[in-house]
């Protein structure tokens, strides 16, 4: 009851701070609609009496039934015109809330806690049915009313007659028992009917219809597919089968109430004839107090779902947490001495294990350093701690001496571009795909353009069919696939939008490019970086598993399980003969 109770309020509420007048407006036209259902069996009971007296006032009950039916039919269109629209304001408002609470605070420490990510993700589904809760408010509102009306009207005509509204409760607890049955069948053959389905598509599709020619094996997948069919069909028969009869058990028991209650009433007529109208008042509402009963019992479980989602919604925004305050220094305009790691450790969570330990580095003004280091080393760990996306466990980040704690992290963030090792397919036009990477010209199509010629892409928007103001991807819009190394290369873009960083970034930025693609993206980047380096003297980050861009770094820094293993320039490591030679030698024997 608590949940239905929250979701009341928060819709309710919501809806009155949305468009009170919308809400109003609806909630009238709704109770209207609702009211009128009972009070044209009322003036039907009238209708009968006068009719039996032949009293010609008789034609104005007939009217007014006339009267209330249109209103019956009517007003449910005209309230849903309101509070299908105020249905979609909250969703909006809820959408908007569910965004900032997840984007508090700026890190990404909370998402690594299951509990968060998994409410957060359950929150998003449900909202999608917020709007089918604010109209199952309104309706369950009607509904009471028109109950609360029927079971007076009812009373007045015989207290025992009230009875009726426990008799409307078998079906509804029967129809769901019947529900449950056919779902447990269904479930209990799901594994074959996911089978079957496999099956038939195996049997249509061009991919494997041609292996299928080749091994003659279409009758034998026709016949297994068939007989799974059968025994399919055979289990969800039996299921309705008892359904049905389930169904049928509850409906006697409200037939046999009905029944009773129109002999009990056809006896008071028989005595008293001005009493016929009775009769058709019962046989008109009865039917419409079970119709009411069974709405009532669904309108409310869709309000617990909503409860639900109300409650997860409460309970991220009791766990939000408020940006640290004092985060007020400001970004150098430029690097001077750099960035360094002082003792740097971090821990995903407090009972995981260390990531990093201890990591003291120097990545000097304008140099360009690169990470390299087994899978799991910690390389893009260390990475988002640069980022401001994470603050280290111990230890401390300085920016030319500016503890990056004191900074801002969207003050420094704007300072950045990264391109990450898990980048994320924007499936949104070319042009905002791309321009998201500096929003402040993301609608400059020469800014966008270049971008993608830096990134060696250029050819993705001379593309065909719409060039920068296409689709890319086919996720909800008829846009166009790209390829592994197409989208990286838009994300590679993106990272290029903004010129004068003070931290370039590339974790893995070539995986899934060819090795010339490779060679020619780096080139390009390192231009990129040069220019940076000499306005801003940023500092270029490479994290790669690859060696063959390595050597041109002025700082090379080995990572081992999270510890610096060892640091310095390509030919010195190489002559030290430790990490770095063993992993360069690796690398040698296994690509070249
Ligand atoms: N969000 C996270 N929550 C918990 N553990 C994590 C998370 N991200 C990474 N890890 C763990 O931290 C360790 C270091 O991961 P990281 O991604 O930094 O390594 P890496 O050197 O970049 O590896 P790779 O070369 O495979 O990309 C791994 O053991 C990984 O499982």
């Amino acid at each position: 009851m608590s949940d239905i109770r929250r979701a009341v309020r928060l819709l309710l509420t919501l809806a009155w701070r949305t468009d009170r007048g919308r809400l109003v407006r609806a909630a009238l036209l709704m109770l209207v609609g609702y009211v009128a259902t009972p009070l044209i069996a009322v003036c039907l009971k009238v209708l009968t009496d006068r009719a039996v007296a032949h009293d010609p006032r008789a034609l104005w009950a007939a009217l007014a039934a006339a009267v209330l039916l249109v209103f019956e039919l009517m007003m449910a269109h005209f309230a849903h015109l309101s509070y299908f629209e105020l249905g979609e304001m909250e969703e909006e408002t809820l959408n908007s809330t569910l965004i900032d609470l997840a984007g508090r605070p700026d890190g990404l420490r909370r998402f690594d806690d299951p509990e968060f990510a998994d409410t957060l993700r359950l929150v998003r589904e449900d909202l999608m049915n917020i709007r089918m809760a604010l109209a199952a408010v309104l309706q369950l509102g009607g509904v009471l009313l028109q109950t609360a009306v029927a079971t007076v009207i009812l009373a007045r005509v015989s207290p025992l007659l009230v009875l009726l509204l426990a008799a409307a409760l078998p079906p509804v607890i029967a129809g769901r028992w019947a529900q449950r049955i056919i779902d447990r069948a269904q479930e209990a053959e799901a594994e074959r009917t996911r089978l079957v389905n496999h099956l038939l598509r195996l049997a249509t599709s061009a991919g494997s219809v041609k292996e299928l020619r080749l091994y003659r094996a279409e009758r034998e997948l026709a016949g297994l597919q068939a007989a799974l069919w059968r025994r399919i069909t055979a289990a969800s028969w039996r299921a309705h089968r008892r359904a049905a009869a389930v169904r049928a058990a509850g409906q006697t028991v409200f037939g046999l109430a009905y029944g009773g209650a129109v002999l009990l009433v056809a006896t008071y007529a028989a005595r008293d004839h001005a009493r016929l109208g009775d009769v058709v008042l019962i046989i008109t509402l009865a039917v419409q107090v079970s119709a009411q009963v069974s709405e009532a019992l669904s309108l409310l479980s869709t309000l617990q779902t909503a409860g639900r989602t109300a409650g997860r919604l409460d309970r991220l925004r009791a766990e939000d947490v408020a940006e640290p305050a004092g985060a007020a220094r400001a970004v150098p305009d430029r690097l001077r001495r750099g960035i360094r790691l002082e003792g740097v450790g971090f821990r995903y969570s407090a009972g995981r294990p260390p990531v990093l330990r201890d990591v003291t580095l120097d990545l000097p003004a304008g140099g360009t350093v690169v990470v390299v280091g087994e899978n799991g080393a910690g390389k893009s760990t260390l990475v988002k701690l640069l980022c401001g996306l994470y603050d280290p466990t111990s230890g401390s980040i300085l920016v030319d001496g500016i503890p990056l704690s004191d900074v801002a992290p969207a003050a420094w963030r704007r300072n950045l571009t990264v391109m990450y090792q898990d980048f994320s397919r924007f499936q949104l036009t070319l042009r905002e795909s791309v321009g998201l990477g500096d929003l402040a010209r993301s609608g400059d199509d020469t800014a966008v353009l270049g971008a993608l010629e830096r990134a060696g892409a250029g050819r993705i928007a001379t593309k065909p069919p719409a060039g920068l103001s296409g689709l890319v991807g086919t996720a909800y819009g008829d846009g166009t696939e790209l390829s592994g190394g197409q989208w990286q290369s838009v994300a590679l873009a993106r990272s290029l939008m903004r010129t004068e960083p003070l931290l370039l970034v590339m974790d893995e930025p070539t995986a899934a490019l060819d090795a010339a693609a490779e060679s020619a993206i780096f080139e390009r980047y390192r231009e990129s970086a040069r220019r940076a380096a000499e306005r801003r003297g940023a500092i270029t980050l490479f994290v790669s598993h690859r060696f063959s861009t390595v050597h041109k770094a002025d700082l090379i820094v080995v990572l081992d399980q999270g510890r610096v293993a060892e640091t310095g320039r390509h030919a010195d490591l190489l002559a030290a003969g430790g990490k770095y030679a063993e992993l360069f030698r690796m690398h040698a024997r296994v690509y070249e």
